[in-house]
């Protein structure tokens, strides 16, 4: 169990909170504006060192100059101590166990996180980014060295990128280097979509009972039939007149069908999020049957979309998983609880241990 006490304090609407956390099930329940996604957001800063949501927003309290994060984890893996996030102004500090920690990415191996959030929820249906990041999320947790890999591929991209704006019509020094590291990128990708297959089969076809076929299929980023480096040179000239190198694995795509058809396309909203929750199964399975320590499960808005055999049947799958979840909700009533899980009432930014009502 990775979490065991989560203290926050001055982030958005919570100054101060204290939350000792349940091995599995771990609910939060008020109304719209009660702070309920404040709680995930820190767990969220402290596992990945950024908000869950893209651009400027004002995370410290108003009338606080700073916020403090920090999560204890739980002895049951010989590890208890703090990781800490803080931050004062526009500067961010991090420590770990007393030490300073240089990098957001040190942060990924001491808390690993799934998050499903309003931005992410509907990925299925999103774009190619959205997708390609989930995708990506789970290769990283099952393979660390991944993490290596897509960074340096993101060097050397931006580095032809100068290079095309500067001097686009000679040799181009990093065609080489690129095309090895997206054909690297796309192989791993390529792998872990066929690995991922069959439990995303599994997982839909136990929770609809359907008998369509839901296939995944990987878009390299490339046109069809040819390598990256050979499209990298036919692209030479034209890449060098807009300034950006526009086919790679960065513009790689996962496609969802349900029998030959588009799944965006034909499936309900309800459908969709009950899809993405099986691809999503998928990949904690397989990071369990890699053996490796499964994330922290952190779900926004747990009720949304599904019908009630669907809240339940989600629960049910990540209890078998045996993962412990942060999730919330404004309705006791609509979610899945036990007696023995946690449950928290929060009311304008303040926790109140058991049931809610
Ligand atoms: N910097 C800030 N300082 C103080 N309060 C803030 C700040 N930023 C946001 N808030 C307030 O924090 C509250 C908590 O928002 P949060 O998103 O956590 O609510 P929630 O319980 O998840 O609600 P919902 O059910 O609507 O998603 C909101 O009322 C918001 O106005």
């Amino acid at each position: 169990m990775p979490v065991a006490v989560l203290e926050i304090r001055n982030l958005r609407c919570i100054e101060h909170m204290q939350l000792a956390a349940g091995p599995r099930w771990n609910w939060l329940v008020g109304a719209n504006g009660a702070g309920k996604s404040t709680v995930l957001e820190a767990l969220h800063l402290l596992g990945l060192g950024q908000s869950w949501r893209r651009g400027p927003r004002q995370l410290i309290r108003d009338g606080s100059s700073c916020f403090l994060l920090s999560v204890l984890r739980n002895e049951d893996l010989g590890l208890n101590d703090r990781i800490v996030l803080e931050q004062n102004g526009g500067e961010r500090q991090m420590r770990f166990a007393g030490e300073h920690l240089r990098s957001q990415w040190a942060l990924l191996e001491l808390l690993p996180i799934q998050a499903i959030h309003s931005g992410n929820s509907e990925f299925i249906a999103g774009s190619a980014d959205d997708r390609r990041r989930q995708l990506d999320w789970g290769i990283y947790r099952r393979h660390r060295e991944y993490g290596d890999h897509l960074r340096q591929y993101r060097r050397l991209l931006a580095q032809r990128n100068a290079w095309l704006r500067s001097q686009g019509h000679k040799e181009d020094p990093w065609e080489h280097l690129l095309a090895g590291a997206g054909e690297l990128l796309h192989e791993y990708r390529s792998r872990e979509i066929a690995y991922l297959q069959e439990g995303l089969c599994h997982f839909w076809k136990e929770r609809t009972g359907s008998t369509s076929e839901i296939r995944l299929h990987l878009q390299s980023g490339w046109r069809d039939g040819m390598r990256f480096a050979e499209v990298l040179r036919e692209d030479r000239s034209s890449d060098a007149e807009t300034g950006f190198t526009r086919s790679g694995p960065h513009r790689a795509n996962v496609l969802f069908r349900v029998d030959g058809r588009s799944a965006a396309d034909s499936l309900s909203r309800g459908q969709l999020r009950t899809l993405g929750n099986c691809f999503r199964l998928a990949q904690l399975q397989a990071i369990k049957d890699s053996g490796l320590e499964l994330p922290v499960v952190l779900i926004d808005d747990f009720a949304a979309e599904l019908d009630p055999a669907g809240r339940l049947w989600w629960r049910q799958q990540l209890d078998a998983l045996g993962v412990q979840v942060f999730a919330a909700g404004t309705e006791a009533a609509a979610l899945p609880m036990n007696a023995e899980d946690c449950q928290w009432t929060i009311q304008a930014g303040q926790l109140r241990e058991g049931k809610p009502s």
